[in-house]
């Protein structure tokens, strides 16, 4: 997948918008030339290098400074609740508090189901003395993250924006996710009417994206014929509305 994505960054600037941080998914990818946004779209770093797409279209040969935390006040309260959370779900077996740096995340995939309300329950408990910080749900997972406006389609506009590409026709955003997350960032497209969402999914769902994939292999797929016969990526992607 890294050299799938590794290509598509050469032709195209290139981003990845995670719930995790930022500094975990470039762990993850090690791909110095795209850009990254962490923590749900609160942490938004340039790449540290030049990447082809530039010089073929005659662009300055300058990595992008683009750097983007609309969330900063937060930190010493996200390390509070860590701190407080990790403290508390050690005696539920499985639990595991997974620090964001601009959020955080209780997973409970490994928790018996027997123990899950419990689990939510000291969760709400704790959020109740921080009334700055909300509380979502997603895959065997509860998300604590501060009460700003601030989502992956924030984290979308603002690189749009940012590198100029934002209400262009010669410009066709394409944004590909699998989570319930993504979706801000599929309505941010739609509302533009500009470029496409894909959907990750093997089952129908109900979505602001317009296409999906069935899974990631497809995403690879896809990602490796857009760079040698973009024309024909039809053939790969299922339309859904
Ligand atoms: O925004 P994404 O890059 O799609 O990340 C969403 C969450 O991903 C991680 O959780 C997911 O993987 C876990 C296993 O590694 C799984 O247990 C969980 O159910 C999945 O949602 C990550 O740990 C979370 O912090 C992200 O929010």
């Amino acid at each position: 997948m890294r050299d799938a994505v590794r290509g598509v960054a050469q032709h195209f600037p290139t981003a990845i918008v995670s719930g995790r941080c930022r500094d975990k998914v470039f762990n993850f990818v090690k791909l110095e030339e795209l850009y990254y946004a962490g923590s749900h779209g609160m942490d938004i770093k340039g790449p540290t290098k030049v990447s082809n797409h530039k010089w073929l279209l005659g662009l300055s040969t300058q990595a992008d400074e683009v750097l983007c935390q609309p969330a900063t006040e937060f930190l010493p309260v996200i390390q509070e609740v860590y701190e407080t959370l990790t403290a508390k779900m050690e005696s539920i077996p499985g639990a595991m508090v997974e620090n964001n740096k601009f959020c955080l995340s209780v997973h409970f995939r490994c928790v018996e189901e027997a123990e899950w309300d419990a689990l939510g329950r000291e969760v709400k408990a704790v959020l109740e003395d921080y009334p700055k910080l909300c509380l979502t749900k997603g895959r065997k997972v509860l998300e604590i993250r501060p009460f700003i406006k601030w989502n992956k389609g924030n984290a979308l506009k603002f690189l749009l924006k940012s590198l100029g590409y934002a209400g262009r026709g010669d410009v066709f955003p394409i944004y590909i996710g699998d989570d319930r997350t993504d979706e801000d960032a599929f309505k941010v497209l739609r509302n533009m009417g500009q470029g496409i969402g894909i959907l990750v999914t093997k089952f129908p769902k109900d979505t602001s994206a317009s296409y999906s994939l069935r899974e990631p292999a497809e995403v690879k797929h896809f990602y490796i014929s857009f760079q040698r016969e973009y024309m024909c990526i039809y053939i790969y992607v299922t339309y859904i509305k």
